[in-house]
């Protein structure tokens, strides 16, 4: 028998998976609002112009293809940290942070994870909100920690679970690690407001947990990239000693070039040396060092004042059409007589829409419609344009009068 005979098939991807369907499907109607990736009016992937403009000055520098250090692009790591935190923060200021460029979001949360699971002296199990991104959980435990969860959404209200968050987060042990989405929450859509947020900080500091923010949405939820760090501020200001992932995906359209950083907050410039040399050991172990191109591209735009403020345009610009197609998709289902409370699709903010619809009602939009979501009933707004939103208004009347 051969090597693999004992190798099972395994499920497609609740995410990924719903784009290989979708890509079957052959009835031209066909929408797709899994992956959460922008789309433009017209449906089309979309690639920001200054991010071609950062291209065309990178080309002209006729640099060469030489290794990153493991730790990545320098300029990559100080502009995104201080994106993150806001310029001359104290921590940046102070040389308080350890800052690894890293394969986009999900390689940057899993150098994390891989730090915490070496060195992490508490509880080494993640708290992860219900719900979370799907990837998350394997994740995190593929790094060798556990996940548990605590009280997040609330689905009789399609908002947040406040009052359960708390209660749970009040009993969650000691010296346990939190993951708190930053801004833009995924799959829900539904963020904490500010008064919540520093509830949030007392709380978890109380309760001396590790908070591990997850930032993939910056810029992406208001349009204002100081406005989606607030909570991440807000922590670093109460004094937390956070670890921060943060994704150039979605905010600079950078999805295919893996561009992201993660980053450790430590008590001394000293601590931060001893853990940035632990964190390139276990990077030149995992894949040595991050691919050069995406670092140069946010680096060029982060650091030049006109490609800076023509990118906050442009991410401005995208955040806008998505939140005018929530409108308008919320008012279509009105118009369709729909007798569902539909506000949370305006009131809930980002790169999702947690519908509320149930996995039957799911089945049956895939199915007769060619909608096409995942499981969880949530919808990706970027995949929603002006010239498909009647016909999905419709298809999620259909289901679920
Ligand atoms: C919260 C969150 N964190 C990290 C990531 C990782 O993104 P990266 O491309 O590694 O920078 C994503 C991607 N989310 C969308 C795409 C995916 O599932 O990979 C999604 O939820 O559709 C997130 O939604």
């Amino acid at each position: 028998s051969s090597w693999w005979s004992g190798v099972q098939m395994g499920p497609p991807d609740a995410i990924l998976g719903v784009t290989e369907a979708f890509r079957r499907d052959t009835n031209p109607n066909k929408i797709n609002l899994g992956v959460g990736a922008y789309r433009d009016d017209n449906g089309k992937p979309y690639v920001l112009s200054v991010v071609r403009k950062a291209e065309d000055k990178i080309k002209a520098k006729n640099l060469d293809k030489e290794y990153a250090p493991i730790s990545g692009v320098a300029e990559f790591c100080k502009r995104s940290i201080e994106l993150a935190l806001g310029e001359g923060s104290d921590v940046t200021s102070n040389g308080l942070n350890a800052t690894v460029q890293s394969i986009s979001g999900t390689g940057s949360l899993r150098v994390g994870a891989a730090f915490l699971n070496g060195f992490f002296p508490g509880n080494k199990t993640v708290y992860l909100p219900a719900p979370s991104w799907g990837n998350h959980t394997p994740l995190f435990k593929h790094s060798g920690l556990d996940v548990k969860a605590y009280r997040y959404y609330d689905p009789k209200t399609c908002g947040l679970d406040f009052s359960g968050a708390v209660e749970d987060i009040s009993k969650i042990p000691e010296k346990s690690i939190i993951l708190l989405h930053a801004c833009a929450h995924n799959p829900t859509g539904v963020d904490p407001t500010r008064e919540q947020w520093a509830e949030l900080s007392a709380l978890i500091k109380k309760r001396n947990l590790f908070p591990y923010f997850d930032m993939a949405y910056q810029g992406f939820a208001t349009g204002n990239v100081d406005n989606d760090a607030y909570a991440v501020r807000l922590f670093i200001k109460e004094g937390h000693r956070i670890a921060l992932a943060q994704s150039y995906a979605k905010n600079m359209g950078l999805y295919g070039e893996r561009t992201g950083a993660f980053s450790l907050v430590a008590s001394s410039k000293e601590e931060a040396d001893r853990c940035m040399s632990q964190i390139k050991i276990l990077i030149r172990a995992l894949y040595s060092n991050p691919p050069i191109n995406g670092a140069r591209i946010a680096s060029e735009i982060l650091g030049d004042p006109e490609l800076r403020s023509e990118w906050l345009k442009e991410v401005k610009g995208m955040a806008d059409r998505i939140i005018s197609v929530r409108t308008k998709l919320r008012d279509n289902l009105k118009k369709e007589g729909s007798t569902r409370n539909w506000d949370h699709i305006t009131n809930q903010i980002g790169m999702f829409c947690f519908t509320g619809m149930k996995a039957p009602e799911v089945e049956k939009i895939i199915k007769e419609h060619s909608v096409y979501l995942t499981k969880d009933g949530r919808i990706s707004m970027a995949g929603v344009t002006s010239k498909n939103v009647d016909y999905l208004a419709r298809a999620i009347h259909a289901v679920t009068k």
